[in-house]
């Protein structure tokens, strides 16, 4: 059995993902815990929380105002405040031996009904949850960035992941105002599985010269109706954020999966893409 009457929900994390998740699930009405290591990565997600808030309720885009929304979510850095949570979203560091760790503390603190989300892109849902005593209640729950703005949920079923915490997955999902797609627990799951390769291609193409870079982007953009093409896309993600997705993929699914070139030249030489204000093009 799992738990599905939520009303506090915790989330671990307060990076990208984490402060996302913490702000769409506060502005659904529900208590947010949120957890990271270091206080000032707590201060910091709620910094990313603040204006995200204050850009949606310019564009009345807000069911309430803001200082309620954040009012409903406590930032904290210590485990045991994860307690009293009826359901927990891990958005921690993208790394299986930090994740595991994570769940350990879960499984260690939390109540055993409650269902315990990884926002993985993508590790193994069932490696993540093969060191508890309940892997059957984890389940793969991939928020797109950034969270507050994109629609769509991947829903991950890991091998001893229950019906039921899956349907709990789908369902808190649409309470969260977001619609749903089902993977099964195989690497890089729907979403990246076909991305990865995809702007590794459009790398690739640019580096052998195909193309420029505005083209490369304009022919998938208006050859194939894509909002961005493969090089900006890669410069919103950040090429270091793809390097590793694409460095798993690789050791997964062989070498179809192989990182351009390119793009590990450019993470070497520190242009991760927009957060840094260089990768394929230049930021303000
Ligand atoms: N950024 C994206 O575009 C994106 C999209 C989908 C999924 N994801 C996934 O979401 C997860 C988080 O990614 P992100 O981009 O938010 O990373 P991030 O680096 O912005 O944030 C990660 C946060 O986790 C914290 N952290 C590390 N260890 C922790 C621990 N033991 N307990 C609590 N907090 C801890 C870090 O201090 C950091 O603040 C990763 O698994 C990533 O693959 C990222």
């Amino acid at each position: 059995m799992v738990r599905d009457q939520l009303e506090r929900l915790g989330v671990v994390g307060a990076g990208t993902m984490g402060s996302g998740i913490a702000q769409v699930a506060a502005a659904a009405g529900y208590d947010v815990v949120m957890r990271d290591i270091e206080a000032e990565f707590v201060e910091s997600g709620f910094e990313t929380i603040d204006d995200s808030l204050s850009r949606l309720e310019s564009r009345d885009a807000l069911e309430d105002d803001p200082e309620t929304i954040r009012g409903r979510i406590e930032g904290t850095t210590a485990v045991g405040d994860l307690a009293d949570c009826d359901l927990v979203v891990e958005a921690a560091l993208e790394e299986l031996d930090v994740k595991r760790e994570v769940f350990a503390d879960l499984e260690r603190v939390c109540d055993a009904d409650i269902l315990l989300a990884t926002n993985t892109s993508t590790l193994s849902i069932t490696s993540i949850a093969s060191a508890l005593e309940h892997p059957e209640r984890v389940v793969g729950l991939h928020f797109m960035n950034p969270v507050p703005v994109m629609e769509g949920v991947e829903v991950i079923v890991g091998e001893k992941t229950t019906d039921e915490a899956t349907a709990l997955a789908h369902d808190l999902a649409a309470e969260l105002g977001k619609t749903t797609w089902e993977s099964d627990d195989k690497p890089g799951f729907v979403t990246n599985r076909i991305l990865m390769p995809w702007i590794n291609e459009g790398i690739r193409a640019y580096d052998e010269g195909v193309a420029t870079k505005e083209d490369i982007d304009a022919g998938m953009e208006l050859g194939t109706n894509v909002p961005m093409g493969p090089l900006t896309l890669a410069d919103h993600i950040g090429l270091d954020i793809c390097l590793h997705a694409s460095e798993t993929l690789h050791e997964e699914l062989g070498d179809r999966y192989k990182p351009a070139y390119l793009l590990k030249r450019k993470v070497e030489a520190g242009d991760l893409g927009k957060k840094t204000g260089e990768g394929f093009y230049e930021y303000e």
